[in-house]
């Protein structure tokens, strides 16, 4: 069995970075072991114009320091006009469209998704991907799996228009990625490890709640396999989601799990436990270059066995995050950049 393993520009294609003490915090954390990240749009207010795209793609670049590092910019999805659409393409790597209420700020969401629908006929002509928070306002167990129904819909009726399934949390949600062509899904790391049973089922542990929330046992396995299978179609995404600690610990503890510093090392113990070390540099980076064509700046992350202890928490320029394993050791660490 392999004791290390070098990967080659590691991408997160799902990533919160949030904005002013938060991102200054958290920006260089991914910035140092990824190569590339797509940064989601649900800031208040939303991304949802070039300028402010252009404006905080700026403040990123600024708080990521000298890492080797893209941002690849989305924006947030409302009713765009043609021309609108026209001037982002260049600058962005898709559309993130979630329903009014379903996540964290995402208020400004969409109301009606077929009320939308020549919002998607101009991205399939002009060749933007979009990026869905799939979930419906169902029972929060069923939410991801109502959600399906608009899925085919959507890539059936618009069949050249790629649509990223965000952050899968079921078996039934793997399944229908093998129905259509223009499907293609992240997966996080909380999902291929946890189940609803590590948020709820003992003590409750609000680091580990997030939306979608985690399902059933059969539902991490089907997820767990395609990911160690890499899937073609399937691209890790942390939606590393970082809240201030007093968001996370109080009454109405707010939906994010904060994984970034701590993600490659864990997928490398994951993928090793499994015996499955040679296929993380395509879930990690190949298929997702591959399904977005992007190409990420060259980047040399090595992790080895050995013991990585995760921070318990994570402070800078006034802000307080605890990311999940806070304190606990990891087998695998991360023992060199170039
Ligand atoms: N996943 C989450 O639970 N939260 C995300 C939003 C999202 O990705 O849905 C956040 O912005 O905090
Ligand atoms: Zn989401
Ligand atoms: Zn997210």
């Amino acid at each position: 069995m392999a004791d290390s393993l070098t990967l080659r520009a590691p991408l997160d294609m799902h990533l919160h970075l949030r904005d002013g003490e938060m991102m200054e915090l958290v920006t260089p954390l991914t910035a140092e072991t990824f190569s590339g990240a797509v940064i989601m749009p649900n800031l208040v207010p939303p991304v949802d114009n070039l300028k402010r795209l252009q404006e905080y793609r700026e403040r990123i670049l600024a708080a990521k320091g000298d890492h080797k590092f893209d941002p690849y910019m989305t924006l947030f999805f409302r009713d765009y006009t043609e021309q609108e659409l026209a001037e982002a393409r260049d600058q962005i790597i898709g559309i993130k469209l979630y329903p009014a209420g379903a996540t964290t700020n995402s208020e400004a969401g969409v109301k009606a998704i077929d009320s939308v629908e020549h919002v998607f006929k101009m991205m399939e002509e002009m060749g933007i991907p979009l990026m869905v928070h799939g979930e419906t306002h169902g029972f929060v167990m069923d939410r991801e799996r109502e959600f399906l129904t608009s899925y085919r819909h959507l890539a059936e009726k618009f069949p050249k228009l790629q649509i990223t399934m965000e952050h899968i949390t079921t078996a039934d949600a793997v399944s229908v990625l093998d129905e259509f062509e223009n499907l293609r899904a992240t997966v996080t790391l909380q999902h291929l490890i946890i189940t609803l049973d590590d948020v709820a089922g003992g003590l409750l542990n609000p680091h580990l709640f997030c939306k979608p929330i985690a399902k059933r046992p059969e539902d991490r396995e089907a997820l767990l396999n395609a990911a160690l299978e890499a899937h073609p179609k399937l691209m890790f995404g942390s939606d590393s989601a970082p809240h201030p600690r007093s968001k996370k610990e109080c009454c109405g503890c707010a939906a994010g799990v904060f994984t970034a510093p701590l993600a490659v090392a864990r997928l490398a113990q994951l993928f090793d436990q499994h015996s499955k070390l040679d296929n993380l540099q395509a879930f990690l980076s190949d298929n997702a270059q591959r399904l977005y064509g992007v190409n990420p700046p060259a980047k040399e992350v090595t992790v080895e066995r050995g013991a990585f202890t995760v921070a318990s928490a994570y402070e800078g320029h006034g802000q307080t995050v605890i990311p999940m394993h806070a304190g606990e050791t990891l087998d695998w660490k991360i023992s060199q950049i170039d």
